[in-house]
């Protein structure tokens, strides 16, 4: 669980986050949503230790990641598997080398050891007999795999996902969605996605945090945010005509 209080991160006197509470449980996918520069990256940076905050706190299992020592931190962050926006392979390395890359950096397992683990986990995306590939070779929803293949291979506690989605056809977006919450479930994650998608709000949104101008302007499930009355929410998540009107006659239908 990673439990965050009262968070404040600015750029010089940019005040972008501006005193973000929330709670992320285990085994839940947890959605981070709101407008283009609502704060949702810097958020997640602050999650990963990358951006340090001027105020509150960050809890990882009860561990306060600013009352750790310098090994301490080095530790918390091998617990955490990130996907990046876009996957950010290595170009010029192949699936098996990329999804290898953070064993061989962290561990000191042998060979035999490492490549088992990168053939479990490579199994568990569905992506067999694809190890000697290349990224150029692959295509989107192959990628976002060996992605979270990569992330999950050090058996994280935590997982980051920033837009999972970005650049997939809806169909395999919504593979890659269901992906991240059957790994989240099956090894009991506390995965955190930054998303704009609203499929996959509705679909994996077990957790919604709605940021907006950098103050947590609201949270909740999938299924709270068809039926919340609070403006910005629905202005955001139902921005389209149709959206608006299936939205309309669902609760039509319940009344
Ligand atoms: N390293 C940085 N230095 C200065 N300002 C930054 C930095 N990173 C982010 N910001 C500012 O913080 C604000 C929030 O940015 P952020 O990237 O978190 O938005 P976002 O919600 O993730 O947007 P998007 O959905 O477009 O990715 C923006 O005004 C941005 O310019």
């Amino acid at each position: 669980m990673i439990e965050v209080n009262n968070l404040h991160k600015s750029f010089g006197d940019h005040h972008v986050l501006k005193g973000i509470s929330a709670t992320f449980e285990k085994g839940k996918t947890n959605l981070i949503i709101g407008q283009s520069g609502s704060g949702k990256t810097v958020f997640l940076k602050c999650l990963l230790g990358l951006f340090e905050p001027e105020q509150g706190t960050i809890s990882y299992d009860g561990r306060v990641y600013s009352e750790l020592e310098p090994r301490e931190r080095r530790d918390l962050r091998q617990e955490m598997g990130m996907v990046f926006q876009g996957s950010a392979l290595f170009d010029s390395m192949t699936v098996e080398g990329n999804v290898m890359f953070p064993l061989d950096m962290f561990t000191k397992q042998s060979k035999s050891e490492m490549l088992d683990r990168v053939n479990f986990v490579l199994k568990r995306v569905n992506l067999v007999n694809s190890n000697q590939k290349f990224p150029s070779e692959l295509s989107g929803g192959m990628k976002k795999r060996v992605a979270i293949a990569r992330a999950i291979v050090m058996n994280p506690k935590y997982l980051f996902c920033d837009e999972p989605n970005s650049g997939l056809d809806p169909k395999t977006a919504i593979l890659i969605d269901n992906l991240i919450q059957e790994i989240t479930r099956e090894y009991d994650i506390t995965t955190v996605i930054n998303s704009h998608d609203m499929n996959s709000v509705m679909e994996i949104g077990e957790k919604i945090i709605f940021l907006k101008d950098g103050f947590k302007e609201w949270e909740g499930s999938n299924m709270e945010i068809f039926k919340t009355d609070n403006e910005a929410v629905t202005n955001f998540v139902y921005s389209s005509e149709l959206f608006k009107k299936v939205r309309q006659m669902y609760l039509e239908e319940r009344n």
